[in-house]
């Protein structure tokens, strides 16, 4: 589903990404771990666009997208979310998740549209929140739901848009043990055909997640294995200090 070759990214001098190369199959859980300032986020943005990789390439379903614009990505079934939620808190959780839902169908977030791209939308959304067992919670406004079930709806609204890959940047972060659990689960049985890579901080739910780990230091992929096989690597070690035993 994904292919990186080779790719190097810097910012002035400092070299962030440096001869980077992985692949992800589909429907495979890739975990991305690394200390802070590893290249975790840049790698993220240079895999959906927002940035352009100084070398190397990138190919996703068998297609060079190198140079293709972020939105063109999306519609191709490359979506990520962002650490930071992308909410609209003045919207319902239904109007947000039907929104990405009418965006995916091409039909842009223009609030009139026709009769039955809305209606599959708000229905998208009500199946989207259902299983995520929100469906009591459609017609509140975001804001005023909890932390936990905000990151939820950022998922769902991810979701909505239809990814072959789902590029997750720390959606677990603030959350307890249980609702990250929850979280990760939910975007793991949506559909055994997504391809996902999850960033997160917490070992624990990456190591009980994920089929591969990938582990990047100082820009560089020092280790791509199974969670056993990181668990045992003494690079990664070194990098974690060690506490990568530790992790379940
Ligand atoms: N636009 C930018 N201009 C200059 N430096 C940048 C830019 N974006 C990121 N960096 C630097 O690149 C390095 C890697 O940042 P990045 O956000 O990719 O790391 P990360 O692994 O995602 O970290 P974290 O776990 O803290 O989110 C950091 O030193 C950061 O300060």
């Amino acid at each position: 589903m994904l292919a990186i070759d080779g790719v190097a990214k810097a910012f002035g001098g400092l070299r962030v990404l440096v001869d980077v190369s992985f692949a992800v199959g589909r429907g495979e859980t890739l975990g991305l771990i690394g200390p802070n300032g590893a290249g975790k986020t840049t790698l993220f943005n240079v895999i959906t666009g927002f940035l352009s990789p100084d070398r190397g390439g990138v190919r996703f379903a068998g297609t060079d997208i190198v140079g293709m614009k972020p939105d063109q990505r999306v519609r191709a079934g490359l979506v990520r979310t962002f650490q930071k939620s992308m909410v609209f808190p003045e919207l319902s959780a239904r109007e947000n998740i039907a929104l990405a839902a009418r965006a995916r169908r091409g039909a842009g977030y223009r609030w009139r549209s026709s009769a039955s791209v809305t209606a599959e939308a708000d229905g998208a959304a009500e199946a989207l929140l259902g299983r995520a067992r929100l469906g009591h919670r459609a017609d509140e406004k975001v804001g005023n739901l909890s932390y936990g079930d905000q990151r939820i709806v950022d998922v769902l609204i991810s979701l909505a848009m239809a990814p072959k890959l789902l590029l997750l940047d720390e959606p677990t972060a603030g959350l307890a043990r249980q609702e990250a659990e929850r979280l990760v689960e939910l975007v793991r049985n949506h559909d055994d055909e997504v391809a996902i890579i999850l960033i997160a901080h917490d070992l624990d739910i990456v190591f009980g997640a994920c089929d591969r780990v990938a582990v990047l230091d100082l820009g560089r992929l020092i280790a791509i294995d199974t969670p056993a096989g990181i668990r045992a690597h003494a690079g990664a070690q070194a990098a974690y200090l060690g506490t990568l035993a530790e992790a379940s």
